[in-house]
Formats: C-alpha cells, sequence, structure tokens
C-alpha cells in the first residue's frame, strides 16, 4: 500500500514539490526558482521549458529525499499559479511562444479595446470576472494575432493552449492527456462558469478556436498516468486546482463563510459561497472554488496583484536586504512607518480599484525616512490590500468573517500578521503547515484515490500554529486605513493609457 501523496506546486515564482504522509505533514520538499523575464515594462514572462524542468527535477529530488520510488506514491496532484498562458505544438510539444504570465499588461490594449466595443458586462456575467490584461483570454488572442500563421494551426487542432496545469499534465503524460480543471478554466475569461462549458459568444469575441482548448475536469478525480521514464514507475495524476483554491481546500474552508488569504507573490482572499456564484458588486471575482463529482463549490475572490513581490522588489529591486525574512528586523527597527505609504501597485492593480494604469507610489517621505520606514510601509501595503479585499468581501457577501486563516510565504513574517489582526481588526490564524497549496493538491489526489476516506480528514489534519489577535483601537485602525485609501488614490491612472 502506498504510503504517500505527491504534490507538484508550480508557482509564480519557483516550482515545489512536496511529499506527504497520511497527516498531512511533509516528508520531503524540493524547490527550485526560475527566471522571471521582463521583455518590458509591465510585462512578465516564463520560458515553459524552465517550468516543466524545474517541477520534473524538485519532484525527483522530493521522492529521493523522502527515500521513495513511483510504487510508494499512491497519487500526484498538480497546483499552478492560474492564467498564465501556454501554447504548444502538439505534434513536437515545444511551446510556440515563453509564457505570458499573469502579471503581465501586455494585454491591456486589447482589453481597453474590448471594453470600447462594449463586450465589459457579457464577461463578467458568464465568466465572473472583469476584462483584465490578468486572465488567459487576452494573452492567447495576442498570440494567436502576432504569431503568423498560429490561429489556422490552432484551428487545425496543431497547436493547442493551456494554463500551467494543462502544460505540466501534457508533460507528464507524454503528451497523452489534454485536460484542465474547473477552477483553472474559471480564470480564463473563456470559460463560462454557470453552464460550465468553453463559451462559443466569448470564444467568437477574442477569436480563439476550440480546437485548442483542454478538457475541463473535476479537481479531484484520475486523469491518467506519468509516462513511466520520468519516475521509474507510473503514477496516477488525480487533483488539479489552481494554486489559490487548492490553499482554500488545503485550509478546510468547507463551511459557506469560512475564508482564507494567501500570502505568496500576490495575495488572494477565497471566501466559500457554497453552491451560489454570487455576483459582486465591489471588484471581487466570481470564481470557481473546486468541482468534485460534477458538484462545483464556488467562491468570492480578491485578487491583489503585488505582496510577497513587494518584498523581493526591496531586495532585488533597491538592495536593502540580501534575503525576504531579514524585512521582518528592517521594519522592526521604527515603530511605525513615519506616516509613509508605499501602494505596491507595480503592474497596476486588482480588487478592488481594478487599475491597469496605476504604478508604484510612495507618498509620505522626509528627510527622516529610513530604510526601516520603507520596509515597515512595504509589509503594511500587504495588510491594507487586504482589508481593502475584506471590506469588499463582506459587502457582498453579507458575511462577517470571524477569523481568516493565512498562508504562504509571507504569512511566515509575525509584524504583517500582527499588523493585518490590527487593522483587520479579527484574528488570524496561522496553520502549522503553511505550504497550504501543495497540501490542497495532494488531498484533492488523495481523496480520489482513497489515500484519504473524506473531507473530515483533511479538517482533523488542520492544525494552529499561532493566532494573532487584534492590539490596535478600531479608531487606529480605521485612521490608519483611510490615509491608505488617500495614497491609493495618489496612485491611480500614472501610467500612459493604452
Ligand atoms: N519573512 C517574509 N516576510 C515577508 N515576505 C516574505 C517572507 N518570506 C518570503 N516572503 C515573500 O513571499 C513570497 C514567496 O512566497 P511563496 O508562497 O513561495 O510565493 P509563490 O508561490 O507566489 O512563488 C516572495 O515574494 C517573498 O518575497
Ligand atoms: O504564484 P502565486 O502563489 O503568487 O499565485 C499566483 C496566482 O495563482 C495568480 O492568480
Amino acid at each position: 500500500m502506498s504510503q504517500y501523496v505527491l504534490a507538484l506546486d508550480q508557482g509564480t515564482t519557483s516550482s515545489r514539490a512536496i511529499v506527504f504522509g497520511h497527516d498531512g505533514r511533509a516528508v520531503a520538499t524540493a524547490q527550485q526558482e526560475f527566471e522571471q523575464i521582463f521583455p518590458k515594462p509591465g510585462e512578465v514572462e516564463h520560458d515553459p521549458e524552465a517550468i516543466w524542468e524545474t517541477q520534473l527535477a524538485t519532484a525527483r529530488q522530493a521522492l529521493a529525499e523522502a527515500g521513495i520510488g513511483a510504487e510508494d506514491v499512491a497519487a500526484i496532484g498538480v497546483t499552478n499559479q492560474r492564467e498564465t498562458a501556454i501554447l504548444w505544438d502538439r505534434n513536437t510539444g515545444k511551446a510556440v511562444h515563453n509564457a505570458i504570465v499573469w502579471q503581465s499588461r501586455l494585454t491591456a490594449p486589447i482589453c481597453d479595446r474590448l471594453k470600447a466595443a462594449g463586450h465589459e458586462q457579457t464577461f463578467r456575467e458568464k465568466t465572473g470576472l472583469v476584462v483584465d490584461a490578468y486572465f488567459s483570454g487576452t494573452k492567447v488572442k495576442h498570440l494567436l494575432d502576432t504569431i503568423d500563421g498560429l490561429r489556422a494551426r490552432a484551428e487545425a487542432g496543431d497547436v493547442l493552449f493551456g494554463t500551467v496545469d494543462s502544460y505540466l499534465i501534457w508533460r507528464l503524460t507524454g503528451g497523452k492527456v489534454h485536460i484542465t480543471d474547473y477552477t483553472n478554466a474559471s480564470r480564463t475569461l473563456m470559460y463560462n462558469i454557470h453552464t460550465l462549458d468553453w463559451d462559443d459568444e466569448l470564444l467568437k469575441i477574442l477569436d480563439v478556436p476550440r480546437a485548442m482548448l483542454p478538457t475541463v475536469c473535476n479537481s479531484s478525480e484520475v486523469y491518467g498516468e506519468t509516462d513511466e521514464q520520468l519516475f521509474g514507475g507510473k503514477i496516477p495524476i488525480a487533483g488539479i486546482a489552481g494554486d489559490q483554491q487548492a490553499a482554500t481546500f488545503g485550509q478546510a474552508c468547507f463551511e459557506v463563510g469560512t475564508a482564507k488569504n494567501t500570502y505568496g507573490t500576490g495575495c488572494f482572499m477565497l471566501l466559500n459561497t457554497g453552491d451560489k456564484a454570487v455576483k459582486s458588486e465591489n471588484g471581487l471575482l466570481t470564481t470557481i472554488a473546486w468541482g468534485i463529482g460534477g458538484e462545483i463549490t464556488y467562491c468570492l475572490e480578491g485578487s491583489i496583484f503585488i505582496a510577497g513581490a513587494v518584498v523581493q522588489w526591496l531586495r532585488d529591486g533597491l538592495g536593502l536586504i540580501t534575503d525576504s525574512a531579514d524585512v521582518e528586523k528592517l521594519a522592526a527597527t521604527v515603530p511605525d512607518t513615519g506616516d509613509v505609504y508605499f501602494v505596491p501597485a507595480l503592474v497596476g492593480l486588482g480588487t478592488p480599484d481594478w487599475d491597469q494604469n496605476a504604478r508604484g507610489t510612495i507618498v509620505g517621505l522626509t528627510r527622516g525616512t529610513t530604510q526601516g520606514h520603507l520596509a515597515r510601509a512595504a509589509l503594511e501595503s500587504m495588510a491594507f490590500q487586504t482589508r481593502d479585499v475584506l471590506e469588499a468581501m463582506q459587502r457582498d457577501s453579507g458575511v462577517t468573517l470571524e477569523n481568516l486563516r493565512v498562508d504562504g510565504g509571507a504569512s511566515a513574517n509575525n509584524l504583517l500578521m500582527q499588523f493585518q489582526s490590527d487593522v483587520l481588526g479579527v484574528p488570524v490564524l496561522r496553520p502549522v503547515v503553511a505550504e497550504t497549496t501543495a497540501l490542497g493538491a495532494a488531498y484533492l489526489a488523495g481523496l480520489a484515490v482513497g489515500f484519504w476516506k473524506d473531507r473530515s480528514d483533511v479538517t482533523k489534519n488542520w492544525a494552529l500554529d499561532r493566532e494573532f489577535t487584534p492590539e490596535m483601537s478600531t479608531e487606529e485602525g480605521d485612521a490608519r486605513y483611510a490615509r491608505w485609501r488617500e495614497a491609493v488614490s495618489r496612485s491611480r491612472n500614472w501610467a500612459e493609457p493604452s
């Protein structure tokens, strides 16, 4: 009997593979960063080959570190950075272009044209998303529009589209399986979240041929097996979910009204709304949390484009720190930001402002401003953006959150988590396993093959590491938040309108 499940977590900045045991604890972990390609300001790409190679290498490393082989692995779960679009040749398996990453503003002009042509409402109603360069649809359109002869090859079914999950599974199965799951499909701007099908009207507007799209599957079922050359034996692939949905599952947010917030490159809060696709009036997305056995669970999502990435920018762009974790010590050199606010709109703003032309802004600098103030303002920006999202969520859903479950790389930062609780006025709960994204993918796969019995196993395995409770008065939290909103208004509409 196989004792382990392997999760492949293909993130924006790194590929990770984690071997989990039955108790939901990691037995072995491997991680590799890969290159971020910035062809022009505001554009972000990845080399699909680097995505594949780092993912394969980390999977092999994790198995080696755990001292196990393919026969010990009950199933593989795949989770991924969402929306990032890859087009590849069916016959050679070679990508026709770099992956256009979710953060890329490349297709902002296409979005502006779609809006000017009056299509915004149609997309919003059918997909639950907004017309923004964030989502895959306009990225696919851009590639089809700009690479000679590509649309004809796509129409003939020779060029395939996939989000990163699809691409990895194509490679893992030796080019046999072209699929995605409900959660990833719901991020493409081409999938109708109500009829549960690719939408012909939207495909026509974007001029994307249906023949290039993957088959949409449940988030938990056996889709196929790995090519036996890869791991020295076949392993069933049995779970897929976009990373934010996987984290929601891994955090056991199964009840309507429960929510989690993941602090990775970006920051994403998802609130379970059960079988109802709740429409947002406040800039949130209506999206699919998971689909299992054909039953869909929906959620409301707030998407923040830059969270932990602001710390990376302090590290790589300014050289203020050498390690992301050092930001906490630097921020702790000052008691507050000295009224400095840092709006990290480095690639525009997502929820609730959806401004493709906003740009990063630091306000309130004085001669007394130090590196510490900047570091603190950068950390606080994650907490303020989260409050933006939570306020929208409470207005849209009528739910008042009792607490917030957190995870992701930056949730290790105690100063940030304390400030988060202060500025939200609710307890923040950090679980022992902060790798909730990978864990969620492992659960989805393990449940499909009977490794775990049902969701009660998932709930049972959730364990608290630390609870942060509000220490700031509501008045002070509100006053600082009002100042943040003022700073946001200064960042708006800075880039040349496309
Ligand atoms: N102690 C820390 N404080 C603040 N940010 C951190 C800390 N550790 C890591 N980060 C940030 O978290 C992000 C990495 O988190 P991770 O969940 O691995 O992201 P992703 O899945 O998007 O690649 C990076 O942007 C990094 O700068
Ligand atoms: O790679 P992450 O963890 O920042 O997640 C990226 C999101 O999936 C983008 O929607």
